[in-house]
């Protein structure tokens, strides 16, 4: 598997949290090449979160237990590593961004400006910096607001604002959009989708499928600990095995599916809601049998 090319490499992961009676990470491997944007799915308590943290590193650094196996960031041995190091070569944006906000700045200028002042970045070159990511997170009107008195989609932009503003080259993602309506939801896969075009390697816990379609490179199914399926989203969500493993399949797979029951021939595998309406325009008879266009429309 491209090890060499990869920017996270996990290697036959095993986990137990301290006390437990059975590892939550049961052999997990998986390689993400740089720039490219992994999306990690599956079952609520599949371990999606325990990966998450012990790519960061949290996992062995902060959550001691039992570990085996390995993680490779950028190559480095994520184990080995010291906290300076992880913090400045992996970005990581929490389920819940309240968790992420430090507590200590009085506005959404300042916080985002924080973590440059950690690194000893020069105040010119940070307020540059915080300027540009105030703009390209469409933060610019809240600059001023106390960083509590978001909302949650607000809140998640500052998160991965911080993140942006960090560059660092590997950016982990849990989750950003559980709580978040439908259209802070693409704002926030724009950012991600933004953050991958500028060269970033990024892992992405969502449960959005139809989003995961559109956005990943590569799809990793966890189930009870343990990979159980990865490939392209078309190789994964066209395997029945995907929804046996009780993950949710793509609105347009299951467009696709409900159609191909009713006996409509839909060409191809479409994953999503426009390559749906395409793959049934293009049909010889010009998908004259499923009404207008945009009967196919996501709800
Ligand atoms: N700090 C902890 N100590 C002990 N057990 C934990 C801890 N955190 C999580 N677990 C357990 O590990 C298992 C996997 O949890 P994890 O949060 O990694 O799953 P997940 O796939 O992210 O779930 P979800 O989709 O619900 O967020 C669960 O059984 C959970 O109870």
């Amino acid at each position: 598997m491209g090890a060499v090319s990869a920017a996270v490499e996990v290697t036959d992961l095993v986990y137990t949290y301290p006390g437990a009676d059975e590892p939550v990470l049961r052999g997990v491997s998986l390689a993400v090449p740089a720039g490219t944007l992994c999306a990690v799915v599956g079952p609520n308590g599949a371990g999606k979160t325990t990966l998450c943290h012990a790519i960061r590193g949290f996992v062995p650094h902060f959550y001691k237990g039992e570990l085996s196996g390995t993680v490779r960031v950028g190559g480095q041995d994520v184990a080995a590593a010291d906290e300076d190091e992880l913090a400045r070569g992996i970005g990581y944006v929490f389920q819940n961004p309240f968790t992420q906000m430090s507590g200590i700045t009085d506005t959404v200028f300042d916080e985002l400006a924080f973590g440059l002042g950690n690194l000893g970045v020069p105040p010119t070159e940070t307020r540059e910096r915080v300027e540009e990511a105030l703009v390209r997170a469409g933060l610019a009107d809240l600059r001023d607001r106390h960083p509590f008195q978001l909302s949650g989609g607000q809140q998640q932009r500052v998160a991965l604002a911080a993140v942006l503003i960090m560059e660092q080259p590997v950016l982990v993602i849990d989750e950003p959009t559980s709580q978040l309506d439908p259209r802070s939801t693409e704002d926030v896969f724009a950012l991600v989708a933004a953050m991958k075009e500028a060269g970033r390697t990024v892992v992405l816990v969502e449960h959005k499928m139809s989003l995961v379609a559109e956005h990943a490179d590569q799809v990793v199914v966890l189930d009870g600990g343990e990979v159980v399926l990865a490939g392209t989203p078309q190789e994964v969500f066209t395997d029945p095995r995907t929804a046996a493993h009780g993950t949710l399949l793509p609105e347009a797979v299951r467009l696709a599916g409900a159609l191909r029951e009713r006996g409509i021939d839909v060409p191809g595998a479409p994953l999503t809601v426009g390559a749906l309406a395409a793959a049934l325009g293009a049909r010889d008879d010009g998908g004259a049998d499923v009404g207008p266009a945009g009967a196919a429309g996501e709800a």
